[in-house]
């Protein structure tokens, strides 16, 4: 299964430019789409969702026309958006009965069936009499795929569905996209770098509408190597050093200083430590590449 998209745009009333050129093929597996807020992401999910029209450009999977056949999309598509509304005060497995007769599944035991299956993979089980409406945020989150997956979608878009999760409930919601994952294209927007990192086979980076990178974490880490460069420095020595090196990042350790991590080809001066890349690197170094490209 392919998802292609080519030369999509868009431009909102206000003169925002959401999306400026995209194009990117997706294959089946998990793929994340990560950036910072405003980034265009949501408008990227909700094109081919085909919840809004782009202003041109084409996005077809496999052979569906997406833009020119909602429909047959629309078969195959599980989409969950950022904000879910609100549930009404019924049980998990009675709503999602009720989903799947609106979905047209009218048998009542091919009904149970599907019903059962997807409260089994999104683990809800146990809690499938509790009413949705005092879910915890990660377990809504985890119903949000249970609704979607009843009619057994190829395509599975989640937008930013980690925002908010505590560390627990959002290692659960991975977990359970990992299972999703292996026979699906399964698209999943976030500003979280470890999201990426713990569950994708295939990324992109995207800022100001256009796709900066594409390549699976893996390769992105790899082609860092010999390029990050650690120094511990005090707080106020931060501006220096950001005058003199192309700081990507800085934490702070307990004891108040601040570990500033460097893109270079060469080690910087004596006084830094080479560091294996990791996939924050590759994402700050993608950001602040794009950064100065716009500003030349
Ligand atoms: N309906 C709209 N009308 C006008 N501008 C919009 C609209 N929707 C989004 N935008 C703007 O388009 C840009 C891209 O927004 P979008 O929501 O697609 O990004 P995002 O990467 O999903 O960000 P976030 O994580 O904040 O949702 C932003 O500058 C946003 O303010």
């Amino acid at each position: 299964m392919k998802l292609s998209i080519s030369n999509l745009s868009k431009t909102y009333k206000n003169g925002v430019k959401a999306l400026d050129n995209v194009s990117i093929e997706i294959e089946s597996g998990m793929f994340g789409l990560l950036g910072p807020n405003g980034a265009g992401k949501s408008t990227l999910m909700r094109t081919i969702a085909t919840l809004q029209a782009p202003d041109s450009g084409s996005v077809s999977l496999d052979e569906i026309d997406i833009l020119n056949d909602k429909n047959s999309l629309r078969k195959v598509l599980g989409y969950l958006p950022q904000e879910f509304g609100v549930y009404p005060k019924m049980s998990a497995e009675e709503l999602l009965h009720y989903f799947a007769r609106l979905k047209g599944i009218a048998n009542k035991d091919e009904r149970t069936k599907m019903v059962n299956t997807a409260l089994e993979v999104t683990n809800l089980l146990e809690v499938k009499n509790k009413s949705v409406a005092g879910y915890s945020g990660g377990m809504k989150q985890r119903f949000g795929i249970a609704q979607l997956l009843l009619n057994d979608p190829k395509l599975i878009i989640v937008d930013e569905p980690t925002a908010g999760l505590d560390p627990s409930e959002r290692h659960r919601f991975l977990n359970v996209l990992r299972e999703i994952g292996t026979n699906h294209i399964v698209i999943f927007s976030t500003h979280i770098v470890d999201d990426v990192k713990e569950l994708c086979t295939d990324m992109a980076i995207m800022n100001g509408g256009r796709i900066l990178s594409h390549h699976t974490p893996k390769e992105a880490v790899k082609a860092l190597n010999g390029q990050i460069w650690t120094k511990v420095i005090e707080r106020d020595e931060l501006e220096v050093h950001e005058d003199k090196f192309n700081v990507i990042s800085s934490n702070f350790n307990q004891d108040n200083t601040l570990n500033i991590r460097v893109h270079g080809t060469e080690q910087p001066d004596e006084s830094f430590e080479a560091k294996a890349p990791d996939l924050a690197d590759v994402y700050f170094v993608t950001l602040r590449e794009e950064k100065e490209v716009v500003a030349a």
